[in-house]
């Protein structure tokens, strides 16, 4: 069974609300998809966001990525030849991790589905259950507790609240929301790069000053800036989770060598997909680092291939899979089941996505 042919498409889902971090504001899921056809005919879906301000990726690059230097790299090779594939797919150009990752998962969709096994079970099978987290929009105080009541409303008991864009008012901001949800839930920050690494010891130190009870505090300074990873993750007892600064299975080894963090958020779009995810996992299993699995801006297709490498390997403990529950609509059938804070994994070959719009069957 070969690779036939690899077809392009987009879709468009509004979200529920507007998404806030410290680097972007975001109305709409806008992302590529990509259907891959065997000669057989089988297909396998792969998606990629255009989450620029990130990984440095566009609609357009994704596009010229997948048409004009994957397909032709690809198109042709024996499914069976996987390890073959995915050496020519990370080789034909640098970088453009999002592309990468779109063809990867398609391709792994393709593979288990030809095996009639569910991905998670073909790449380890560690478990079938994934409780993920849900993100509070950075905003206005009374506006974030707000979200944060509704979302322990419908079900979720870990939140993930986005800071960095006012410096010690986000220990109010961390503060008001722990007041109004209580001890029982958990407290995930994600500063996106917003604080410097003095700042963030200071702000952090008050957190903890205050008892807040911060599970993890993620990317306090900016995504190069190694040494002040270091720097924030040695002068606090607050786990720091390393998401920008860890594309790479070489970022991983370099970040946890130098002491730069102490748990790493592994995200399809920045590895270029579950091959390099995989290595990132070994690394870390390696080292005793615990992994989270994220996601960008990105709707159940591409949630469902991180949901899958989530269930598969036990190095990773925690997850921020909340892409389809951020979506106003769910426009795919089949796939893992996400029932407010829990993904449940099923028996369908494949990742398990059947109907993807923009494409004819
Ligand atoms: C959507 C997910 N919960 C999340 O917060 N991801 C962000 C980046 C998302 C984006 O800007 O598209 C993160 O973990 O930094
Ligand atoms: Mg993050």
């Amino acid at each position: 069974m070969f690779i036939k042919n690899i077809e392009i498409g987009e879709i468009f889902i509004p979200l529920a609300r507007p998404f806030k971090t410290a680097l972007r504001t975001v109305n709409n899921v806008e992302d590529i998809v990509i259907k891959i056809e065997t000669d057989t005919g089988l297909t396998g879906f792969g998606e990629a966001p255009p989450t620029a301000v990130i990984t440095g990726d566009t609609k357009g690059s994704i596009v010229t990525a997948v048409r004009d230097f994957i397909t032709p790299a690809i198109v042709g090779m024996e499914l069976d030849n996987l390890d073959g594939i995915f050496r020519k797919l990370n080789s034909c150009i640098v970088k453009n991790t999002s592309a990468k990752a779109a063809v990867d998962m398609a391709i792994y969709d393709l593979y288990a589905k030809q095996h009639n096994t569910p991905l998670y079970k073909l790449l380890g099978g560690n478990k079938n259950l994934i409780e993920t987290d849900i993100t509070i929009s950075v905003n206005p105080i009374p506006e974030m507790v707000a979200d944060s009541l509704d979302a322990v409303d419908h079900g979720f008991n870990i939140l993930k609240i986005k800071v960095g864009k006012e410096g010690l008012k986000d220990v109010e901001r961390i503060q008001a929301i722990r007041e109004a949800v209580g001890p029982e839930i958990k407290i995930r920050v994600d500063a996106n790069q917003g604080w410097n690494a003095k700042q963030s010891v200071q702000i952090i130190t008050a957190m903890e000053d205050k008892g807040l009870n911060i599970e993890l505090v993620e990317q306090p300074v900016t995504a190069h800036d190694f040494k002040g990873m270091q720097y924030v993750t040695s002068h606090v007892t607050t786990p720091i989770l390393a998401d920008e600064s860890v594309f790479s299975a070489e970022d991983a080894i370099n970040l946890i060598q130098n002491g730069g963090a102490d748990l790493i958020n592994i995200k399809l779009m920045k590895t270029g997909g579950i091959y390099n995810a995989l290595k990132i996992c070994d690394i870390a299993e390696i080292y005793g680092v615990e992994c989270m699995i994220g996601c960008m801006l990105e709707s159940k297709l591409s949630v469902s291939a991180a949901a899958h490498l989530a269930a598969a390997k036990g190095v990773i403990t925690k997850a921020d899979l909340d892409g389809p529950s951020l979506c106003k609509i769910d426009p795919f059938t089949g796939g893992p089941l996400y029932e407010e804070n829990l993904i449940r994994m099923n028996e369908t070959p494949g990742i398990g996505i059947e109907k993807v719009p923009g494409f004819n069957e």
